[in-house]
């Protein structure tokens, strides 16, 4: 299997809201961010690809596999973590492996516990007694439990305190020592996405305005601090984006194509986004 995820041409329509033609390949062995301001149509676009909800035109396949038509023991092997906590309130950590036990052929109880352990989430109690970071840790411990080989993230960490969320990327970095595990996480951190991403993939406004390795991003993009009219000199192909304020300018340009001695810093994944997102009508 040579992609965990791949989506091509698929459309979600709703009465103010196109997804629009997303094409896109997560190669399996990688981990992708998947980044864009609120509305964009990341969780739409994890809800299509788990079939949670109906496009309206394209394929989705998962793990090989046209995404509608996935047989269960392939199923068993994607673990998702929603923004909100899917257990109902009234069971606790072992209550919830009593059932997911029942649920998972490759259910995997010793790790399960071993998680629940290791994120020091109160087994006694109850999900509705759990903080929401808790509640965000158990899930990702169940999701962990059933031998996934495609993690599917959105938001799932956005809950946690800089230590906790630090302690989830290492999780997820040893999950991918597996060189057959994939993961494809939204977050609003970008900082945790630039850490541990290996594609980066940005919409706007249903849009997917590119996907591209991270390392290629980091490299290609800078930040150049100018006077305002000092942009001027500058050809308009290589800046894709500028931001102005009282005292000068800040332009996100192509590193190579940039010419003459030009003082560029790098640029975070942060930096590309709000660039991007400005020059594409915020
Ligand atoms: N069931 C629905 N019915 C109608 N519109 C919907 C529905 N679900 C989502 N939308 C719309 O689709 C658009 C994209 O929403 P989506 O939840 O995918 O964004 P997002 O990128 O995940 O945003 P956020 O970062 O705020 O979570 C929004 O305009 C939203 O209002």
């Amino acid at each position: 299997m040579e992609h965990a995820i791949s989506m091509t041409g698929v459309e979600k329509h709703y009465q103010d809201f196109k997804l629009d033609n997303l094409s896109f390949t997560l190669p399996a062995g990688t981990i992708m961010g998947l980044i864009g301001e609120n509305g964009a149509g990341k969780s739409t676009t994890i809800k299509l690809i788990l079939d949670l909800i109906s496009r309206d035109k394209g394929e989705v396949q998962v793990l090989g596999q046209p995404n509608r038509a996935l047989p269960k023991p392939l199923r068993e092997h994607i673990g998702v973590v929603l923004e909100e906590c899917t257990f109902p309130d009234t069971l606790t950590a072992h209550h919830i492996n009593k059932i997911l036990k029942n649920i998972f052929q490759t259910w995997n109880e010793d790790q399960f516990h071993a998680y629940i352990q290791r994120f020091q989430v109160p087994a006694q109690k109850k999900v509705k007694e759990l903080s929401r970071g808790m509640k965000m840790k158990l899930s990702i411990a169940a999701a962990l439990s059933h031998d996934s080989k495609l993690l599917i993230l959105d938001e799932a960490t956005s809950g946690l305190d800089p230590i906790v969320r630090d302690e989830m990327l290492d999780v997820f970095l040893d999950f991918m020592k597996d060189e057959t595990h994939s993961i494809l996480m939204s977050s609003h951190i970008l900082s945790d996405l630039e850490k541990v991403s290996d594609y980066i993939a940005f919409m706007h406004r249903g849009k997917l305005l590119f996907c591209e390795e991270k390392d290629a991003l980091l490299d290609r993009y800078g930040v150049l601090k100018c006077a305002k009219e000092d942009l001027d000199r500058l050809n308009p192909s290589i800046i894709k984006g500028v931001r102005q304020h009282q005292f000068g300018a800040e332009a996100l340009v192509d590193r190579d194509a940039l010419k003459g001695t030009w003082t560029v810093e790098r640029a975070t994944i942060e930096d590309i986004m709000i660039f991007f997102a400005k020059e594409n009508g915020r």
